[in-house]
């Protein structure tokens, strides 16, 4: 389906071309549509053929916001092993000029924005599964879908450079319609399990960490450090990442779910923990540390949900987490608040103890500042922050990646919000690498923490098609 666009588009994107050549600098031009509705996971399988390895998926809990981006119209990474790198992407994303042409008033999450994510740890030398990932990387989509509520958006993007004739700058903002996207006759069946041919969990190594890192606690080197596994899965077929996203969306509806294709490989997860939402000044964090298992029934649960809220332990590691939190915010924003106790967050595996943290952002205090400020909070890396990275590198069997790293999505107006990537997993093919993680302070029982992981593993597992026996 070709749409022809009207004479004021065309002017339009003729003065952004114009702009580039005079200025010698590439201008983005960015057009959004409000659409009918459409399927965002339809939309998402829409683009197999033409952008495979070029999409994302985000939905917020509840799916209240859905956004898909098809192709990466352009991509900002870098390899920086120091704090440089949330800068250089801030830096590199305000340089361009962007022009957004829409025909209904503002809504955010439409228009030009980066998709993408960091490193857990920058300094960690990589290793061959995440070799293909930087240790920062961005995209800024082709064609996204936005789905808010009960409208839909279409954003289609093109990076204008002082060297594109106008025809093709026209051709690509015609040759994507809509329509095409809604046409596609993908069929997504979630009911369908993977076979699982073996799985590997590395279990002793991470136990002895666990014992190793309770004794420096001990020791008092240390508050508090966040040790994670990694469990490898190997199919008999193909993972198809439409059925995970499709299954983590029925199965995990209180969480994010992210997917981010990086090539071949797919970075995709459901996490309750949002790191920092920022909508104009307005910003929020939120505190997720401390967990219980879900009761059989109604009662159990509810049991369960008290004796977390008053276990010395969890509470412990909670407070750690709030307390840097809070600390973070009160340097960045003003009207800074939050509960005095904590509240049970639940998921469909597991119970955490949760405090939201609200503010407003000082004027200077971007997003990407405070995602680098935050990062990692004592929920993923511990107290105190430089030291329990440093554990982590010593103790921990394995490479994060992006696994327990900031995962998420900035516009051109500051807004936007990053998630923890936890509760997660790579795919290639039909192999998975799925990681859990704990935060283990001096009171930790090493076979209770074994048995946290491995709530923590289940909905990614579940997602894959339901291996019970880990
Ligand atoms: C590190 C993870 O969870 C964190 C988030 C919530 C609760 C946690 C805990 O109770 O240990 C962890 O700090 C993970 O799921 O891999
Ligand atoms: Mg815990």
């Amino acid at each position: 389906m070709i749409t022809t666009l009207d004479h004021t588009i065309k002017e339009y994107i003729q003065h952004a071309l114009e702009e580039a050549k005079q200025t010698n600098q590439s201008v983005i031009v960015s057009r959004i549509k409000e659409v009918d509705a459409i399927d965002p996971l339809h939309f998402f399988a829409s683009g197999e053929e033409i952008y495979l390895g070029e999409r994302f998926f985000w939905s917020t809990p509840t799916a209240d916001f859905t956004m898909v981006g098809l192709g990466n119209e352009f991509v900002l990474e870098n390899e920086n092993r120091t704090p440089e790198r949330f800068q250089k992407i801030e830096k590199e994303w305000k340089r361009f000029n962007k022009k957004v042409i829409a025909d209904h008033k503002k809504q955010v999450g439409t228009g030009p924005l980066l998709f993408g994510g960091f490193s857990f740890d920058p300094m960690k030398e990589k290793d061959v599964l995440w070799e293909a990932f930087a240790e920062a990387k961005f995209v800024l989509p082709t064609n996204m879908l936005t789905v808010f509520k009960d409208k839909t958006y279409i954003t289609i993007n093109k990076l204008i450079t002082p060297m594109d004739n106008l025809d093709t700058c026209i051709k690509h903002f015609e040759q994507v319609g809509e329509q095409e996207f809604t046409l596609f006759p993908y069929q997504i069946d979630c009911e369908k399990g993977n076979e699982f041919a073996s799985i590997e969990l590395k279990t002793t190594e991470w136990v002895e960490a666990v014992q190793r890192a309770t004794a420096d606690i001990r020791a008092s080197e240390i508050d508090k450090v966040v040790l994670a596994r990694e469990v490898h899965l190997e199919f008999t077929e193909k993972i198809d990442p439409y059925q995970v996203v499709g299954r983590l969306q029925k199965e995990q509806p209180t969480s994010f779910i992210f997917e981010f294709e990086n090539g071949l490989q797919h970075f995709v997860g459901a996490t309750p923990e949002r790191l920092i939402k920022k909508e104009e000044n307005q910003v929020l964090s939120t505190c997720l540390a401390g967990s219980i298992k879900r009761g059989k029934t109604k009662s159990e649960d509810k049991l369960l949900g008290n004796e977390l809220l008053h276990d010395d332990k969890n509470l412990i590691e909670h407070d750690i987490v709030v307390k840097m939190i809070k600390d973070a915010f009160e340097h960045c924003c003003f009207e800074v608040s939050a509960p005095e106790a904590p509240a049970l967050l639940k998921t469909n595996n597991i119970q955490h103890l949760y405090t939201p943290v609200k503010g407003f952002a000082k004027n200077g205090h971007t997003l990407l500042s405070m995602v680098e400020r935050l990062h990692p909070t004592p929920a993923l890396g511990g107290f105190p922050k430089e030291k329990a990275i440093e554990k982590i590198r010593e103790l921990e069997p394995m490479h994060r990646g992006w696994y327990a790293a900031p995962v998420g999505w900035i516009d051109h107006e500051d807004n936007g919000e990053f998630v923890v990537a936890i509760r997660s997993g790579l795919i290639e093919g039909n192999r998975a690498a799925l990681f859990a993680g704990c935060g283990i302070v001096e009171e930790s029982d090493p076979e209770s923490e074994y048995f946290e992981t491995k709530m923590k593993l289940k909905p990614m597992l579940s997602a894959l098609g339901g291996v019970e026996n880990e």
